[in-house]
């Protein structure tokens, strides 16, 4: 009875959190695309004011974990449970809310060509903060760009950026709304080491300044070991590990081990020679 489901869902309400609490937790998730089988039984529990590293090889599904949380996928089955509202369970309408607290900064920053910095970064304020007044949106704009390290650029284009300062929009963009929940897809894939670096020292920051939770999906060890509180292994369609860093280092889970292996040069530049 789709009706009666649809009725069942609240209506989301986020509460601030003790920080080390569970926040959210994939539970048995299945997704396939046609005969391609993604999650068989998917579990991973994200706690309040971390930051989680999601590892994993080239479409073993890491995005599309993200995407299923601010429902732009959806799951076959499982629940995803958020301050225990079952996210599987919401219309396309009961997501607005929830994409107010959980924001996604995409792999390749997504900016609008046709608007300036300025305009990009208040797009979300529009759409979920109608009643907000020019000078208001004005001024969280500013602030916003400030944190990222990009002050007074409201009126530059898209097109006038770098690949870095695109990622640093896309991320002002993403927390214009004081979002809760940041979701990073690739954040530092394709940028070079300084730029890397300033996008790492962001994640971060959003930690510490505005005690954001993060999941962060990447390839890229060397951020990983920088920005996670605890990392989590996504392979042979499952979560094989979720642990610290430390733990990480010295997995001896078979999937972890030969991913770590496989990028040892990349973690420890003195293990190339
Ligand atoms: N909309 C879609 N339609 C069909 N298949 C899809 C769709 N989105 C993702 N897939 C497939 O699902 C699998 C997981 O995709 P996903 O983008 O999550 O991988 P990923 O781990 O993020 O990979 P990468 O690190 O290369 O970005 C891939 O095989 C991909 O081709």
């Amino acid at each position: 009875m789709p009706f009666l489901r649809r009725r069942e869902a609240p209506s989301f309400e986020f509460h601030r959190p003790t920080p080390g609490t569970r926040l959210i937790h994939f539970e048995h998730l299945r997704k396939a695309f046609g005969t391609k089988r993604v999650y068989d039984d998917l579990e991973l529990e994200v706690r309040a004011g971390e930051t989680l590293v999601v590892l994993g090889g080239s479409g073993t599904g890491k995005s599309v974990l993200l995407k299923c949380l601010i429902g732009l996928q959806r799951p076959d089955d499982g629940r995803i449970v958020f301050q225990g509202h079952d996210l599987t369970r919401f219309s396309e309408e009961e997501f607005i809310p929830v994409r107010r607290h959980v924001a996604m900064v995409f792999q390749g920053a997504a900016l609008f060509d046709s608007l300036c910095v300025g305009e990009n970064v208040a797009y979300p304020l529009r759409e979920h903060f109608p009643e907000m007044t020019p000078d208001e949106v004005r001024a969280r704009v500013a602030e916003k760009l400030a944190l990222v390290n990009l002050p007074g650029t409201e009126q530059l284009m898209p097109a006038d950026l770098s690949g870095g300062m695109k990622k640093r929009v896309g991320l002002a963009r993403a927390i214009a709304t004081n979002p809760e929940v940041i979701l990073w897809d690739e954040p530092t894939t394709g940028l070079d080491p300084v730029t890397t670096q300033s996008i790492n020292a962001m994640i971060n920051s959003m930690k510490t300044k505005l005690g954001s939770t993060s999941i962060v999906v990447t390839h890229d060890l060397v951020s990983a070991f920088s920005v996670g509180d605890r990392m989590a292994m996504l392979a042979e369609r499952r979560i094989v590990q979720v642990g610290t860093r430390e733990e990480f280092r010295h997995s001896q889970v078979p999937e972890v081990r030969a991913f770590l292996d496989a990028r040892r040069v990349e973690l420890e530049p003195g293990a190339a020679s």
